[in-house]
């Protein structure tokens, strides 16, 4: 069997739900092996982020090298990059690699604190978006990538092409959790638009979905999947872990990264 190897560079949440824990659980449940570079510690929890500390650029360096060097990653993603400074370094290290690059644009976490710097979003666009396989953004995050409005189905695919096609991305999904109905996302490739569609899950226990779906997406793309195989592995994913996502903590508890073991069988609320 050969092994495949996934990186994700991002903040951590040490409540487990989002950020690297969240990616490193989800790149172990795809059978991938994962590693991390840390760029932020977060203080956070299911109700909400309660301290942030950015580590060094050249300590972030540092990490990335000890991983690149030694066991050079199948396939990488971007979480949580608070800061102009960080996206330059990440952007330096991976324009010249063919290593598929997945980016989750974090920025706002789902209690409302900021996770990145206002004056980095022009970086993304400019500098991480051109390099990416795939982009994930929710429908904020989208708005602010494409400077536009998104109410409806159309309005998301307009999005997609955008990012592909004007800040190019190779790919985009523009996901569908902050829509109304069907949890729909729309994935457009260049050439054709992909829907994926799930029922909506009445539950608040959604902390670190984004970060889970991008991360199985990755891992997909590290075992060579094409970005359509990959993309779809993911909102299989995501749609049993929200399914079953787990009443932990005191807020917004956490999607269940086992769920998709759990098929058939009731949730929580019995159902
Ligand atoms: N209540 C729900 N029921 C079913 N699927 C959902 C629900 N909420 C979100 N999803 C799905 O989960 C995935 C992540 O979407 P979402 O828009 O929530 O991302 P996000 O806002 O980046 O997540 P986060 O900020 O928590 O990391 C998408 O595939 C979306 O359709
Ligand atoms: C380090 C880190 N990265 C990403 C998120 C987004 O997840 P959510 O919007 O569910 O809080 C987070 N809270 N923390």
């Amino acid at each position: 069997m050969t092994i495949k190897s996934a990186l994700t560079i991002a903040g951590t949440d040490p409540s487990g739900g989002a950020g690297i824990q969240a990616d490193l659980k989800a790149f172990q449940e795809r059978e991938v092996y994962g590693m991390s570079v840390i760029t932020s510690v977060v203080a956070q929890n299911t109700l909400g982020v309660q301290q942030v500390e950015h580590l060094s650029i050249p300590f972030i360096e540092q990490q990335f090298d000890a991983v690149w060097n030694d066991i050079k990653p199948d396939a990488v993603k971007t979480g949580m990059i608070a800061t102009i400074e960080m996206m330059e370094l990440i952007a330096g290290k991976l324009e010249n690699t063919d290593v598929p690059y997945v980016i989750d644009p974090v920025m706002v976490a789902k209690s409302g604190h900021s996770l990145m710097e206002e004056k980095s979003r022009e970086v993304i666009r400019n500098m991480l978006i051109p390099l990416s396989t795939v982009v994930t953004p929710n429908v904020p995050e989208a708005e602010l990538l494409v400077g536009f409005t998104i109410k409806t189905l159309e309005d998301a695919e307009k999005a997609a092409k955008v990012i592909v096609k004007e800040l190019g991305a190779k790919a985009a999904v523009v996901k569908g959790g902050h829509l109304e109905g069907e949890a729909k996302d729309v994935l457009y490739d260049g050439n054709d638009y992909t829907y994926l569609t799930s029922e909506r899950f009445p539950t608040h226990h959604t902390h670190g979905t984004g970060c889970t779906f991008s991360a199985v997406i990755t891992a997909e793309l590290a075992k060579g999947k094409t970005i359509k195989q990959a993309v779809e592995a993911g909102k299989k994913f995501i749609t049993d872990a929200i399914k079953y996502s787990l009443k932990l903590g005191n807020g917004n508890g956490p999607t269940n990264h086992w769920g998709h073991r759990l098929q058939g069988l009731p949730n929580q609320e019995g159902k």
